[in-house]
């Protein structure tokens, strides 16, 4: 077992995350209005398909990244080099840049150069990332790994006598 800075868990289910999507559709519709999303794949393509609906934003764009491995739930929690795919045109005026969360904010850094004038809003927050958030929901500590619903499925669950403490 490899050493990561996360030391909880914080599981959210579908309802939940659809919850909080539409609180973060509120906040921002009273901001608007809006030319267009850009959703940061792939934990801000749900967010970014709730808010779109919301807010009846038809055009939507990616900005393409991935920093974290992917390959099981341990090596998930490891952060590597940042490697865009894919980007878009433009300063990211009346844009909303949509992503599921900033934790140490390496990503969020990568995309405010890419798009410096959009408004860049997450459903969580961890405290490194969150001076580089405009509007968020939900703030969680800097120690918690946030179990999105699309990485989880119904399994046992270990009674609470049983498990090691
Ligand atoms: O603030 P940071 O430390 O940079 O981490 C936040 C980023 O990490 C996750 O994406 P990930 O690279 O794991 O790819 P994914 O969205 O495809 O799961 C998450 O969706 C954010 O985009
Ligand atoms: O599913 C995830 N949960 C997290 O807490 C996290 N932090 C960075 N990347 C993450 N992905
Ligand atoms: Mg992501």
């Amino acid at each position: 077992m490899t050493h990561t800075p996360y030391s909880k868990d914080f599981p959210v289910s579908w309802d939940e995350l659809h919850r909080n999507a539409r609180a973060l559709s509120w906040r921002l519709l009273e901001m608007g209005p809006w030319k267009g999303i850009v959703a940061i794949t792939r934990g801000g393509l749900v967010p970014a398909a709730i808010i779109a609906r919301e807010l009846d934003i038809r055009l939507i764009d990616t900005i393409c990244i991935v920093s974290y491995a992917s390959k099981g739930a341990e090596a998930a929690q490891h952060q590597g080099q940042l490697n865009v795919l894919k980007g878009v045109e433009g300063d990211g005026e009346g844009m909303l840049l949509i992503d599921d969360l900033v934790d140490t904010g390496k990503t969020a850094r990568a995309v405010r150069e890419m798009l410096p004038k959009a408004h860049f809003a997450t459903i969580y927050a961890k405290p490194a990332g969150k001076p580089l958030v405009d509007t968020f929901i939900t703030e969680v500590s800097q120690d918690t790994w946030i179990r999105f619903p699309w990485d989880m499925e119904y399994a046992f669950s270990t009674p609470l006598a049983d498990r090691d403490r």
